[in-house]
């Protein structure tokens, strides 16, 4: 089974993270705006220097470039970036079927990136991301742009395909409705520590 071990990690002001994943588990991180919740996210995806260790498997993050452990421990950023002019030319030409929980069109990988509403870039990213076969996923905020009916499909696809594929997730979020329903544990970042919230272990 993949274990994710985060280490006496310290990045900004956030100090001594101590965290064990394992397949399957969904860590929520929730705490106030600018309290290093993404900073967090981005330690753990070799994006930002930090201190403490990150291993995945037995493997040190800092043993591999950035790049290769990205592939294995991808982030979904909340404005995700896009490098091309059209949506399809960011997926391999076999993966260019989306599942339809994400309820976009088939014509979507025809559309321009310019286009997308905040909602559809926001649901297309997470689909990049897994098509991509990673075995950690760092979403920060992946709802944050859907209204609620939407939010409660994206959620369980996503809590599908993590059960499917036994992938560990850190998934930062604000709703206490949302990390109710979707966390196998819930931390708070409060001062400078990450705090487990009480009744979630
Ligand atoms: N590269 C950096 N160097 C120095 N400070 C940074 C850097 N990136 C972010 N910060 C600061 O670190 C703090 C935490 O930022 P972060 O984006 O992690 O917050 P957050 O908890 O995700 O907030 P929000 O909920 O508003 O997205 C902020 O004060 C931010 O300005």
């Amino acid at each position: 089974m993949t274990t994710l071990t985060l280490d006496n990690i310290s990045v900004g002001a956030l100090e001594g993270v101590n965290l064990s994943l394992q397949g399957g588990d969904i860590v929520c991180v929730s705490g106030p705006s600018g309290s290093g919740k993404s900073r967090l996210l981005r330690a753990v995806a070799d994006l930002d220097p930090h201190q403490g260790t990150v291993v995945l498997d037995e493997v040190q993050q800092g043993s591999m470039p950035g790049h290769c452990w990205r592939r294995q421990v991808m982030m979904v950023p909340a404005d995700s970036q896009w490098w091309y002019e059209d949506v399809g030319a960011h997926f391999e030409p076999e993966q260019r079927t989306l599942p339809s929980a994400l309820g976009l069109p088939p014509e979507t990988m025809n559309w321009t990136v310019n286009r997308l509403s905040s909602g559809e870039r926001q649901r297309l990213a997470i689909a990049r991301a897994l098509a991509r076969q990673p075995r950690v996923l760092l979403l920060d905020e992946p709802t944050a742009n859907l209204d609620q009916d939407m939010t409660h499909q994206v959620e369980n696809w996503l809590l599908e395909e993590i059960r499917a594929r036994d992938l560990i997730v850190i998934w930062i979020a604000h709703d206490i409705g949302q990390i109710e329903r979707v966390a196998s544990r819930h931390y708070h970042i409060q001062g400078s520590t990450l705090e487990p919230v009480h009744g979630s272990h």
